[in-house]
């Protein structure tokens, strides 16, 4: 088992920077400021960013990569309009088998562990709706801008007769506290922008994308001056308790996921809310 201080520690030893990037899969962007060395990581699996095994894999290979290969910073966005993530994909849990449903929550547990946990800032640039998992992603960076008034952001698993784990729950409670966050959890509440800036869920609102990139340059500019090790040791600390308990519980919480969601009733509720989807 990986404790906290052993993820740290291994993750804090500095290697060189390249100035070229690839992320290896079509379903992921990445543009390297060769100035900056601040990383445009973009999701672009059409229609809506479903995060099935095959992305959330790519974006776990991504933040790897730009750890190794030293960037300075990231920032999380979509490539696809008006949609940020719409989540985990529910064809991936509705009438899975266990082996493939054991897969792809092992790789979102992976892909969560790797972006809650790096040493580089992160940005969410919201750039579209960011529902359940998408507001895992955005929760899970250090600084959210949210571009345009029209989008909702949250937790909404309940709404489809599911829950949020204990982890994506605990990373909102950072953020909103655990009041806030019960209330908006048990009802299933999507925010709109304006009242995730009000809560504290976004850090800013802006007009345009052009404002959002110089808002997340003012949000890196803040650690200019201070040691990157300094700054990832503080970051680790600072969020150790939320990641510690995935470290430590990682095989039960596959198995609560496992046991829930092949419940009959919970599959019908997925089956239900799939072809409302699909009838809009
Ligand atoms: C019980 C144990 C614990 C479980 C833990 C589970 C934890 C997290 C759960 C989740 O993340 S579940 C996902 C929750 N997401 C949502 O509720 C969002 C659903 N989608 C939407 O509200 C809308 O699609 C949108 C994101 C607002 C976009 O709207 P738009 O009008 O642009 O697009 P649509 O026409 O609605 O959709 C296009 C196309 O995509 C399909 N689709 C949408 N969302 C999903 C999804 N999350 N998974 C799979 N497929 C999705 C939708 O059915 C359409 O399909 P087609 O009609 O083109 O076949």
């Amino acid at each position: 088992m990986t404790t906290v201080l052993q993820h740290v520690v291994r993750r804090s030893i500095l290697r060189p920077f390249a100035k070229s990037f690839s992320s290896g899969s079509p379903l992921v962007d990445v543009q390297v400021n060769d100035k900056t060395g601040v990383a445009i990581v973009k999701m672009g699996r059409a229609p809506v960013n479903g995060l099935n095994t095959e992305l959330l894999g790519a974006l776990n290979d991504t933040f790897d990569s730009l750890e190794k290969n030293k960037a300075t910073g990231m920032i999380l966005s979509s490539s696809i309009p008006n949609i940020y993530s719409a989540g985990l994909d529910i064809s991936e849990m509705y009438n899975g088998t266990p082996e493939n449903l054991t897969k792809f929550w092992n790789t979102l547990q992976s892909m969560w562990i790797n972006l809650y946990s790096t040493p580089l800032p992160t940005v969410a640039l919201i750039n579209g709706n960011a529902p359940a998992g998408g507001c895992l992603l955005a929760m899970s960076c250090e600084y959210r801008v949210m571009v345009g008034s029209k989008f909702v952001i949250g937790l909404n698993e309940t709404q489809l007769g599911l829950f949020a784990p204990k982890w994506f729950q605990d990373t909102m409670v950072s953020i909103i506290g655990p009041r806030q966050t019960e209330l908006a959890l048990t009802s299933g509440k999507l925010f709109s922008a304006q009242e995730a800036l009000k809560i504290g869920l976004i850090d800013e609102l802006v007009a345009s994308e052009e404002e959002a990139l110089a808002s997340s340059d003012k949000f890196f500019g803040l650690f200019k001056r201070i040691p990157g090790y300094a700054r990832g040791q503080t970051k680790n600390f600072v969020r150790a308790e939320v990641l510690d308990w995935l470290l430590k519980n990682r095989e039960h919480d596959t198995k609560v996921f496992l046991n829930s969601i092949q419940l009959p009733h919970v599959q019908k509720g997925l089956g239900l809310y799939l072809q409302s989807l699909k009838k809009k």
